[in-house]
């Protein structure tokens, strides 16, 4: 097993680029199966567990997939094999997204359960619906959900309850390929579901309204191959951000496009954090003393849940009290004990974090918790005193691609190594 082994003190300094955005290419990779004729081309595709884990579905699937130098090409016009087993489902829930295409596609899927995972219990509950409104029988049982529908999807009208991100791209694009329109309601409006929409419609789609409450699908017969360029990662680059304002560094995060990242810009800012916007990046300046604010995470263009934990990193050093209210999942504060291992000062009181600063943080031995809290606690050791390991680093290359190395080349003091034979004992298969 390995840890990364961060010694804390450090300014970081330097130009540090983003990679393709994950939560981009995961379901885009899924709606490479829509097409029944051609070869799709995804460039800026990045190397992590996560895309590793998609493209194996895919080609358990009996597609014809490859992926080298970022750039990922997959061809759909083999017989579809319509299940994706529990092997793939619980490293990674995002694998549920083949359900839509599946659908459209060929008719029938049969999909292990999801299941609880670290930061709650994720329910796909709005994904069936939708579903269902649009002809699907869904059946549920023995860990599967079983979905099938005679002939093509019918276009509906649907409501989501919660403009959850997945049901939103599960459900587009299923009605890509369905027959009439469909008008989904109190939708996702992130960044990824446009980078989702145009690629579908660089496919034949007629998608309308992605990044807005309501996105209005025109269903069309066929589905060709098409090119597409991946979005940056803005969770990877904001990460970097906090970094620099943390250790009250001076980096330029290439690929930090301000218009994705403007809910994390006004609380940075709000913390006395010097960012200069620039067309393909932004620079950002860490200030001697850090003023603490509030934030409540809500979907997009609210604050970002995948940017909490760094931001409770960054909270640690302000000087005064920040509170950081969760309000996209239900358990996404595991990594609170393990900030107070590193003796941060944090209370938990119901769905908020109340985070008591400057905090001296003296190194100590960590556990990521998920992907997200992976990462802020290498931040957090960063300007720890004395050396932070964290373990269950494959929680990390879930989303971030070569993070120590970055790191490093920042003038980080932090190394990935091999850690001695039985010391990392919480090797849980689930890592999502
Ligand atoms: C691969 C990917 O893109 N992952 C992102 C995606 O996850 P994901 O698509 O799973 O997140 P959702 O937006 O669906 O979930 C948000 C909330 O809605 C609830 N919910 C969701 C679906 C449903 O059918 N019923 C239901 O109750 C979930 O339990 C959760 O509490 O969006 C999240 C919220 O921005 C991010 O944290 C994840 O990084
Ligand atoms: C929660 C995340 O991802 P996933 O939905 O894939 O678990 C994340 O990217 O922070």
């Amino acid at each position: 097993m390995e840890k990364i082994l961060v010694r804390g003190g450090q300014r970081l300094q330097g130009t540090v680029k983003a990679e393709g955005a994950k939560n981009a290419v995961l379901p885009v990779m899924a709606a490479s199966l829509l097409a029944d004729e051609g070869t799709s081309t995804l460039y800026d595709v990045p190397p992590l567990a996560d895309v590793y884990t998609m493209q194996n579905v895919l080609a358990h699937m009996n597609m014809d997939v490859s992926y080298q130098d970022g750039v990922f090409q997959a061809n759909a016009e083999n017989t579809l094999r319509p299940d994706a087993p529990f092997e793939y489902v619980r490293k990674m829930r995002a694998s549920f997204l083949v359900m839509g295409p599946l659908l459209a596609r060929i008719g029938r899927a049969h999909i292990a359960l999801p299941g609880g995972c670290a930061i709650g219990s994720r329910p796909i509950d709005q994904h069936l619906k939708g579903f269902e409104a649009m002809g699907a029988e869904v059946e549920v049982g023995q860990g599967y959900i079983e979905a099938k529908v005679n002939g093509r999807l019918q276009g509906a009208k649907i409501y989501l309850d919660f403009p959850s991100v997945g049901a939103t791209e599960n459900i587009m694009m299923a009605a890509a390929l369905a027959e009439g329109t469909t008008t989904l309601e109190n939708v996702a409006e992130e960044p990824e579901i446009v980078c989702l929409a145009n690629y579908l419609n660089a496919m034949g789609a007629k998608v309308r309204g992605a990044g807005t409450g309501t996105i209005r699908i025109e269903g069309v017969e066929r589905l060709h191959a098409a090119e597409h360029t991946i979005i940056p990662d803005r969770i990877e680059a904001g990460t970097f951000m906090v970094a620099a304002a943390m250790t009250a560094g001076d980096v330029y995060v290439d690929g930090a496009w301000s218009e994705h990242l403007r809910p994390l810009v006004a609380k940075m800012r709000e913390m006395g954090v010097v960012i200069e916007e620039e067309e393909e990046g932004m620079r950002v300046i860490g200030p001697d003393i850090l003023r603490p604010v509030d934030i409540k995470t809500m979907p997009h263009p609210g604050f970002p849940t995948d940017m909490q934990a760094q931001m409770m990193a960054l909270l640690t050093q302000a000087t005064g009290t920040g509170m950081l209210t969760e309000t996209v999942f239900e358990n996404r504060f595991m990594h609170v004990e393990e900030f107070q291992r590193l003796n941060a000062s944090i209370k938990i009181e119901d769905r908020s974090a109340v985070i008591s600063g400057p905090s001296r943080l003296q190194g100590a031995e960590v556990a990521a918790t998920d992907l997200r809290a992976g990462a802020a606690l290498v931040i957090a050791g960063l300007v720890a005193e004395g050396e932070t390991t964290v373990t269950e680093l494959r929680h990390i290359d879930r989303g971030y691609v070569d993070f120590h190395e970055k790191l490093q080349a920042l003038g980080a003091d932090v190394e990935r190594i091999e850690a001695a034979s039985g010391e990392d004992t919480h090797d849980h298969e689930a890592a999502n």
